[in-house]
C-alpha cells in the first residue's frame, strides 16, 4: 500500500483551518488538521513544500516509522509549526488505519471508557454580573463544567478573552482579525485583588456541583500564582488554568508548595519533553496539549500513558482553533483514556462548519459523544472548502499601564 498523493486545504467560517488529505493508491483517504492558530500558512507551506513530497510513495500503515521519520530526520526538531505539520499527517495516517480496520479509532486504542466524555464552555462577561449570566445560560444548557472569566473593575481594556460590552457574553470569541494585534493593558495588582472574591461569589450562587474552571493565561508571576492558589482553595476550582509561563517549570514547584488548588498547563507545549518532568515530579493536576501542536496521535497517547502513572488527567485543548478533524481525534482518545478528565469545547456546531466536516459525533447536555463510524469519523467537503479563504489573524499582544509587554 502506498500514499499516491496528498493535498493541503486552508480556510473556513471564521477560522482559517488548514486540512490534510493524503490519498492512496487503494482509494482509502485520511484527514488531518494543521491548523497552527493564527500562523496557519506556515505548517501549509511546511507540508506542501517539504513533508507532502517525502510521503509519497510511503506505505500510510507504517504510522510510527514516519512520525520518527519526519521528527527525528528533520534534524531542527519540534516546535509548534513542524509539530502542527507532523500532527495532520499523523492524524490522517490514524484515518486511514483506522478504515483499513473498519473500526472507529477508540477501539485501536483499547475501546471505549466511558459512553460520554465531559466537556466544559467558556462563560465571560465584561463584568462579574454579566459572567454570572453566561454561566446560568450554559448551566440551563447542560454543562457540567463551566471556565469563567471576566472584567477586572478598574482594568483600563477588557482582560483577556472578555467582552468589552456588557450582554454580547454568548458566544464571545477574541478578535484575532488582522496582521497587527489588538493591544490589551493588564494590571496584576487589580486582578489579585477582585478575582479571587468573584470566584467565591460564583460558586456561591451556583453551588457545589458544577465544576468551575479559570484560566490565568500566564499573566502572573510565580510567587503571585502561589498567593492566587492558595485565596482560591474554598471555591474548589476543577483547575487553575496556565498560572505562569511554563517555560519556567520550577513555578509549577512553587505553586505546589503553597496550594492544593488544581493546576492546568499545556496548551502551548509541543512536545513530551515540555512536560515530562512536570508530570514526573506530580506538579500538574492536567495536561493541555492538543493533538496538532502535539505532533498528533501517536506521541499525545504517550503523554496521557505518561500521565495515567502520575495521577494526571487530560483536559486536551478545544479553542475555537481546532477543526472538527483534531476534535475528532481527541474524542477518541477521550473516550479511550483511564484517566481522563475534561475537554474543553467550543468548535462544533454550527451548520458551515458541520457542512465542511460532516460527521457523526455529537455534543449533548455538556458531554461529547464519540462516532462509531470507522477512523477518525469526520469527512471534509471539498466543494464546501472552495468557498473559504484565508484572513489573516494575530493573537492580541499585552501591555502594563506603562507600556511594558507582558504575557497574553
Ligand atoms: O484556554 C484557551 O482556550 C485559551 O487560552 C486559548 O487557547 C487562547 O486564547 C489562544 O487562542
Ligand atoms: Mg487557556
Amino acid at each position: 500500500m502506498k500514499i499516491t498523493d496528498a493535498k493541503v486545504f486552508v480556510g473556513g467560517p471564521k477560522k482559517n483551518y488548514v486540512t490534510l488529505k493524503i490519498i492512496t493508491d487503494q482509494g482509502v483517504y485520511g484527514l488531518g488538521d494543521a491548523t497552527l492558530n493564527n500562523r496557519e500558512t506556515l505548517p501549509a507551506k511546511y507540508l506542501q513544500d517539504f513533508l507532502i513530497p517525502n510521503l509519497i510513495g510511503m506505505d500510510p500503515r507504517n504510522s510510527e516509522d514516519i512520525w520518527q521519520f519526519l521528527y527525528r530526520g528533520a534534524y531542527f526538531r519540534g516546535g509548534p509549526i513542524a509539530m502542527a505539520a507532523y500532527g495532520a499527517i499523523d492524524m490522517a495516517l490514524w484515518d486511514i488505519k483506522g478504515k483499513l480496520a473498519n473500526m472507529p479509532l477508540y477501539q485501536l486504542f483499547g475501546g471505549k471508557s466511558r459512553d460520554g466524555a465531559m466537556v466544559y464552555a467558556h462563560a465571560t462577561g465584561a463584568d462579574l454580573e454579566d459572567l454570572m449570566d453566561s454561566i446560568a445560560q450554559y448551566v440551563e444548557e447542560g454543562y457540567k463544567a463551566i471556565r469563567v472569566q471576566c472584567g477586572i473593575p478598574g482594568m483600563p481594556t477588557a482582560s483577556y478573552a472578555v467582552p468589552e460590552k456588557k450582554g454580547s457574553a454568548q458566544n464571545y470569541i477574541t478578535d484575532y482579525t488582522g496582521i497587527r494585534p489588538k493591544v490589551e493593558i493588564w494590571d496584576t495588582d487589580k486582578y489579585m485583588r477582585y478575582m479571587p472574591g468573584a470566584l467565591a461569589e460564583i460558586r456561591d450562587r451556583f453551588g457545589p456541583d458544577v465544576h468551575i474552571l479559570h484560566d490565568v493565561h500566564h499573566r502572573l508571576l510565580p510567587r503571585e500564582a502561589a498567593e492566587f492558589a492558595k485565596a482560591v482553595e474554598p471555591v474548589r476550582l476543577f483547575w487553575m488554568e496556565d498560572p505562569t509561563p511554563a517555560e519556567n517549570q520550577d513555578a509549577l514547584r512553587l505553586i505546589r508548595q503553597h496550594s492544593t488548588t488544581p493546576i492546568a498547563i499545556g496548551e502551548v507545549f509541543n512536545s513530551i519533553w515540555d512536560c515530562n518532568k512536570l508530570i514526573e515530579n506530580e506538579l500538574i493536576d492536567f495536561i493541555r496539549l492538543a493533538a496538532t501542536y502535539a505532533g498528533g496521535i501517536t506521541p499525545l497517547k504517550r503523554i496521557v500513558d505518561l500521565a495515567g502513572l502520575h495521577n494526571v488527567r487530560t483536559g486536551f485543548h478545544g479553542a475555537p482553533s481546532h477543526s472538527p478533524i483534531s476534535m475528532a481525534a481527541q474524542h477518541h482518545l477521550n473516550a479511550w483514556a483511564p484517566n481522563f478528565g475534561v475537554q474543553e469545547y467550543l468548535v462544533l456546531g454550527t451548520p458551515e462548519c458541520d457542512a465542511l466536516f460532516p460527521s457523526e459525533h455529537r455534543m449533548e447536555n455538556g458531554m461529547v459523544y464519540v462516532s462509531d463510524a470507522p477512523g477518525l469519523g469526520v469527512d471534509f467537503d471539498e466543494a464546501e472548502a472552495a468557498r473559504y479563504t484565508y484572513a489573516p489573524g494575530s493573537h492580541p499582544v499585552v501591555r502594563l499601564e506603562d507600556g511594558t509587554m507582558w504575557n497574553y
